[in-house]
């Protein structure tokens, strides 16, 4: 079997007291983009700058391509460690051309041929004698990656690198980058806090809470099994309704939910996203039939029902406690507030934790 490039084992950092990394445990193969995605402040960019070699954890050890390159006893410098940098303050020399940028980091006889390589890959030959100050911040963000993949690194670490640049063209360079990272067969890790980019461009995602990683998974499951609730809520808007279990059933106002092995008089949050409510229209203060799939309908009157371009979302005041559930429904369709209306809740689409405190 392929070693990992990199493989990271139970780092542990503390600042002043605070556990800020808190064993964590990561692998990366070749070629593959690794998310370490979470709220600001849970320890991503601390987890990033020792695998860097920049800071020194306090536990745990580090190995790429299966060479150690630090451990309690011994650090590799962060010159010989094979990894390249690119952060959201990316700095490129401003007295230097593109060409000499692109060439700071390399040595040797090749280094023209792997210069022109690499401005063609990102799209900026034409920008070769150009000064930083001549490009756009994209077309700088493009230098940068070239430059930090010059001395072909088997690691590429970046910290949210792109969130200095707008919607539009963030959606690009990311695309760009990501090709140009596949095509170098680099493993790269990468640091946001935006569950959109890590869909986006993760092979994998690692989630991090407090410290710790508490979900691994490729996007599309670790979007579709979240591992509990905050989990969930990271990645959308979250609907939660409060039950009970008993005979490994839930009982609410939505009919019944399956709670497999959850033991008797357990309380449980079903958590649905907005997306995954079904509505219908008031037929003189009834609604659709029940079914298999979607359960019983539960009446609400829009509270208010706001226009996003392909969608809109509703906001529906609950009948049956006054509580408030959130519909993302596609756009052609924009209830007036007041309108009573009809829910329903996908069965396959939600899932139902054992409530923990909050
Ligand atoms: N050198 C330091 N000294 C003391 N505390 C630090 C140091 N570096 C980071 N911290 C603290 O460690 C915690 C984790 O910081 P870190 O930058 O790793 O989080 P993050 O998840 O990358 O957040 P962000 O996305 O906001 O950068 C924070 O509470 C931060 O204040």
């Amino acid at each position: 079997m392929q070693a990992p490039r990199l493989e990271i084992k139970n780092i542990v950092k503390n600042f002043g007291g605070r556990r800020v990394v808190d064993d964590v445990s990561l692998t990366v193969m070749p070629g593959q983009v690794t998310c370490l995605l979470g709220p600001s402040g849970c320890g991503k960019s601390t987890t990033l700058r020792i695998i860097a070699g920049v800071e020194k954890q306090d536990g745990g050890a580090i190995h790429v391509d299966g060479n150690m390159v630090c451990d309690g006893d011994f650090t590799l410098p962060p010159e010989q460690r094979h990894i390249g940098l690119m952060f959201q303050d990316f700095a490129l020399f401003p007295h230097l051309t593109v060409a000499q940028n692109v060439a700071f980091g390399l040595k040797g006889g090749k280094v023209t041929d792997r210069v022109h390589e690499l401005l063609a890959k990102v799209g900026m030959g034409a920008h070769i004698d150009d000064y930083p100050h001549q490009l756009s911040g994209g077309e700088q963000q493009r230098i940068a990656l070239a430059r930090a993949l010059a001395p072909r690194p088997r690691i590429m670490l970046m910290d949210e690198p792109f969130s200095g640049l707008d919607d539009r063209l963030r959606d690009d360079i990311r695309d760009e980058t990501l090709e140009v990272l596949k095509s170098e067969g680099t493993a790269v890790l990468l640091v946001t806090h935006e569950p959109g980019e890590a869909m986006r461009m993760a092979d994998e995602i690692a989630l991090m809470r407090n410290g710790k990683i508490v979900q691994r998974g490729a996007p599309y499951n670790i979007y579709n099994t979240p591992k509990d609730k905050a989990a969930a809520a990271f990645f959308s808007d979250i609907n939660v309704l409060k039950g009970r279990v008993e005979g490994a059933l839930t009982d609410t106002p939505f009919g019944q939910f399956l709670a497999p092995g959850v033991p008797d008089g357990t309380e449980v949050d079903i958590v649905i996203r907005p997306q995954h409510l079904k509505i219908d229209f008031d037929r003189a203060g009834r609604g659709p039939n029940p079914t298999v799939e979607d359960g019983t309908a539960a009446r609400g009157v829009v509270e208010r029902a706001r226009f996003m371009g392909a969608s809109s979302l509703v906001e529906f005041r609950m009948d049956f406690d006054g509580s408030i559930l959130k519909a993302i429904v596609p756009s052609v369709f924009l209830p007036k507030p007041g309108m009573p209306l009809w829910l329903m809740i996908r069965r396959d689409r939600c899932f139902v934790f054992p409530r923990t405190g909050g």
